[in-house]
């Protein structure tokens, strides 16, 4: 398989926030925007392994700005690291003055996805390639968030997490 570079799986979602999707202080609700984030991610994941993808993990998620009733928002996804099976997703969340077009980062979240075929069984996928200075530095903490997801979900031993432990004793 032929590995790729995170732009040719960079999905951008531009939609506006309807009355129907707030909250009682008018603003985008959460869950929405992660349904919306979900959905970017998921076309990332798809464009990187040409496969059907599933959400395996939401592993990180700030709402950092509220996103107010009429904002446009603009959700950018893209695959920052590729394993066997397995992608991390990382996706930046974008909201734009109405009057001058200046773009403020919002939100951010990372997700991850398993390839799958039609019976639903993990599948490979290629390699990614990190090219710029931010999908190197994302590539690089890719792997400690990986086995952080695989500890909290009981599914790796806290001692095999050695990227993990790497941080608290350097
Ligand atoms: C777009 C949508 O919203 S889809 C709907 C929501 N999602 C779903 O329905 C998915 C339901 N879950 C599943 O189908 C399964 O649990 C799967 C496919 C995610 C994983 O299946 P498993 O049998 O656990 O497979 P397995 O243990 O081999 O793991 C597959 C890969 O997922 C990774 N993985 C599994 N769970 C996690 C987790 N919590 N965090 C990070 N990675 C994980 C594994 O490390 C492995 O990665 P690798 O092959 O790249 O090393």
């Amino acid at each position: 398989m032929e590995a790729k570079s995170p732009s040719a799986s960079r999905t951008t979602m531009t939609d506006m926030v309807l009355p129907s999707e707030t909250n009682a202080l008018q603003n985008l609700f959460g869950g929405e925007l992660l349904a919306r984030m979900d959905r970017a991610a998921s076309i990332a994941a798809g464009r990187h392994s040409r496969r059907i993808t599933v959400t395996a993990s939401v592993n990180h998620v700030a709402f950092n700005l509220a996103i107010p009733l009429g904002s446009v928002v603009t959700v950018e996804a893209a695959v920052s690291r590729a394993y066997n099976t397995s992608m991390e997703v990382y996706i930046d969340v974008w909201i734009e003055d109405r009057y001058n077009g200046k773009r403020t980062k919002a939100n951010e979240a990372i997700y991850t996805f398993v390839a799958v075929d039609e019976t639903g069984k993990p599948t490979e996928v290629p390699e990614l390639i990190p090219e710029t200075p931010l999908e190197i530095t994302r590539f690089e903490g890719a792997l400690r968030r990986k086995q952080l997801s695989l500890v909290l979900a009981g599914k790796m031993k806290p001692d095999n997490a050695t990227e993990l432990k790497a941080l608290f004793t350097k």
